[in-house]
């Protein structure tokens, strides 16, 4: 798979949250949250239903603006972004949605190549990268398949695809393993396991602590669990 790592050196902060807080509307949801997490890096986010981990993920891609604090991504500080810096920001993160949801008119491929689409390449000149992707998350022989007619395992690597098609510095995957079985959940933890091998920055968001134990076998990796409004570095050992 051809993926590229652009300028942020190993270990220099991709995402920096100073005493952040977010709210909704009616009471503050996350508060306090001073959290730097350096590139390469591999972090789990954890916590019970509710807490906040999809907002926190949300912060991490720009899609929500902290209602109080500094957020920086990439060294820069999201408020001073315009709408053109915040979707370029936007493109060196990849994302695989709790929901994975996907233009069920379309096929798996023309899905998985949809951010290409989007940001105006030439799907000609990208049919070797998107084969590629599709052999390395083991759909090659579901290109052409619509996406009710795939399971879930094959849903969330399409989802992985689609999120890192664009070569992003960084992987946010929301409950990735929510529903799909042992055997599936640890080849997902593989293909992402490998993206951080790549010198990518991976954060999942998880209720699965198999799964983070799991990962422990693998590659050394953090976890972050948000209780009672505040994140706590529970470390390396959880
Ligand atoms: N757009 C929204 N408007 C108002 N409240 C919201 C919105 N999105 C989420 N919430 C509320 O914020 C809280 C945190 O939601 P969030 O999805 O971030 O939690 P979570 O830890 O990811 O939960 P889960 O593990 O169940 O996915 C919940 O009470 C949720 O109802």
């Amino acid at each position: 798979m051809v993926c590229r790592v652009r300028a942020q050196g190993k270990g220099e902060p991709v995402i920096e949250l100073t005493d952040v807080a977010y709210s909704y509307g009616d009471g503050e949801l996350l508060g306090d949250m001073t959290l730097s997490l350096p590139t390469g890096s591999f972090y789990f986010l954890t916590g019970p239903s509710g807490a906040g981990k999809t907002t926190l993920l949300k912060l991490c891609y720009g899609e929500l603006l902290p209602t109080a604090g500094h957020l920086r991504l990439f060294d820069q500080d999201v408020r001073s972004l315009d709408r053109d810096g915040i979707a370029e920001m936007r493109r060196r993160i990849g994302v695989v949605h709790q929901d994975c949801q996907f233009l069920d008119h379309l096929s798996i491929a023309d899905n998985i190549a949809l951010p290409l689409t989007v940001a105006g390449h030439s799907l000609a000149g990208e049919q070797q990268n998107l084969a590629e992707l599709m052999n390395w998350v083991g759909l090659r022989d579901r290109a052409d398949a619509l996406p009710p007619e795939l399971s879930g395992g094959e849903r969330q690597r399409a989802a992985l695809a689609r999120a890192v098609i664009m070569s992003p510095d960084v992987i946010l995957a929301d409950e990735p393993t929510g529903n799909i079985d042992w055997e599936m959940s640890q080849r997902l933890l593989q293909l992402l396991v490998e993206l951080n091998r790549m010198g990518k920055t991976v954060v999942i968001a998880t209720h699965d602590m198999s799964l983070i134990r799991a990962a422990k076998t693998q590659v050394q990796s953090r976890v972050l669990r948000i209780a009672g409004r505040r994140i706590q570095q529970a470390g390396a050992d959880l």
